[in-house]
Formats: C-alpha cells, structure tokens, sequence
C-alpha cells in the first residue's frame, strides 16, 4: 500500500492510493486508537459523521480490526444529523447503523441517536441535555481547557463545499460559541432541518479523523491545505482538535496539494 504521511503545520497529512487505501488506513488508525484509550479508561467517546464517512469505516468491521476491539467500551455520538425519523434514508443514524453499528457488539444503550419525535430546537436541546448527562455519570469528560466535552475521537467527512457537521460556509452558526448542539432549519443540502455539534465541542476533542476522497474535493482541500490558502476560511478549515488531527486522502483529493 502506497501511503504518504506529512505534517503541514495543520496536522498529519495521510495520502493513499485509492479510496481502499484510505479504508484500510482508518480502520488502523481508528483500532489503534480505540486500544489506547480503552487500555486507559473505561469508556471510549467516538463521534460520527454522516456521508460518505460511513462507507470508509466499513474495513474496521472486517478481521483484523473488529476482533482487535474492546466495542463494549464505546460510546456513539453524531456530530450532525438530520431532523427525520431513524428509518429515513436522510437520517445519519440509519446510515451509520446499516453500514456499521449493527455489524459490530456495542451495547444499543450506548449508541445515542437525536430523539426524532422533536423539533430542531427540541432535538438539539435534549442531546446536549444527554451530553451534560453522561458529564455528570463520567461517561464524558470536560475540557481543563476548554469546559467544553472533550470527545476522545471524532470521526468526520467534509462536503464539496467544505462543510463539516452541519456548519455550512457563512452560516451564522459557525461561530456559536456558547451551546454545545445547535440547530439550523436552512441548510443549503437537504435535508433543511439539522442539529449539529458546534465548533467548540468539535475542537476540544481530542483526536480528529478528516476523510475525504474524491476530486470534486480537491479545490476545497487545495484551499485549506495549499500553499496559498483562501483568505475565506471555510469551516473544514477551522478544524482543530485538542491532541493530534489526521487528515485521510486519496490521491484525487489530495491532488492540488
Ligand atoms: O450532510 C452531510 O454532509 C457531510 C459531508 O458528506 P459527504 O457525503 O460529502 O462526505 C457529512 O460529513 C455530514 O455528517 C452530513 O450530515
């Protein structure tokens, strides 16, 4: 396997071959990760994002690396999800839950998915209400830092138009800095209706994996990681974990770096 790994000043720059590679990559990545924390703690805080995301997990369900993992030790969070029932082809959950999570043992009462009889604003509400919950059991811990939870490894994708969670370029709410979920009702992708972890949270984790393949990325990656960067950060630039961030590329998004 052809990998190249970098540091760029923004983290590790990992570059494979083909999108297999990247696969293959992250399912190491994540499983060495995940033996790290669970060799310290009794919990292991994974975020997961929707899109194509999901898709590129799907070797950490096959041997080495499902056998390698203490999976009773996770605790499943999304960065972003959609206001739609869990069996909706829109939902992130459904997405996650078919590719991923019903292939591998965690215990369901610690896969935590949006409550989907509520509104926006409901929704949000009650997972940061989840979130400050499972604060108080020791699930989660706290950034010394920040005060803000400290997720041991989130797990994200990034859209063309360099979106992460559901924090899209412009929007308002890439600068909340108080709530820890919020909500939005104009997302420019569909579906409109949205919650979302906002900046804060996503940078008081500890380790970050950014997975994006394809060329149609290249232009937003080249002006996030390029030589000369856009003046206009767009959100996937405003990325920045607490310990360590690891970018996953195939050779066509890392194209014009
Ligand atoms: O709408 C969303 O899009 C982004 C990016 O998706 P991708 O398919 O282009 O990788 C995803 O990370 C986010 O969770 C999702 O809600």
């Amino acid at each position: 396997m052809a990998e190249v790994t970098a540091d760029n000043g923004k983290g590790k720059v990992k570059v494979f071959d083909s999108e297999e590679e990247v696969a293959v990559g992250l399912a190491k990545y994540t499983a060495d990760i995940s033996n790290k924390i669970t060799n310290e703690k009794s919990s292991f805080t994974v975020v997961l994002s929707g899109g194509s995301l999901i898709h590129s997990l799907r070797k950490l369900v096959e041997a080495p690396y499902i056998d390698s993992i203490e999976w009773g030790k996770w605790h499943v969070f999304w960065v972003d999800e959609r206001v739609v029932p869990k069996d909706h082809v829109d939902s992130n959950y459904k997405l996650a839950y078919d590719g991923f999570l019903s292939k591998v043992p965690i215990p369901p009462g610690q896969v935590y998915a949006i409550n989907d009889a509520l509104s926006a604003e409901g929704a949000a509400d009650d997972y940061e209400t989840c979130l400050k919950h499972l604060v108080t059991n020791g699930v989660l811990h706290v950034s010394a830092k920040t005060g803000f939870p400290k997720f041991d490894l989130m797990l994200l994708g990034m859209g063309p138009d360099g979106h992460v969670a559901s924090l899209f370029p412009g929007h308002p709410l890439v600068k909340e800095n108080k709530k820890w979920v919020t909500f939005i009702k104009d997302s420019p992708k569909p579906p409109p209706e949205r919650i979302t972890f906002t900046f804060p949270v996503i940078n008081s984790s500890a380790y970050i994996a950014m997975v994006v393949v394809g060329a149609g990325k290249a232009p937003v990656i080249e002006a996030t990681l390029g030589k000369s960067p856009n003046s206009e950060v767009l959100p996937v630039g405003m990325v920045s974990p607490e310990d360590e961030m690891t970018w996953f590329f195939d050779k066509q998004a890392a194209s014009k770096i």
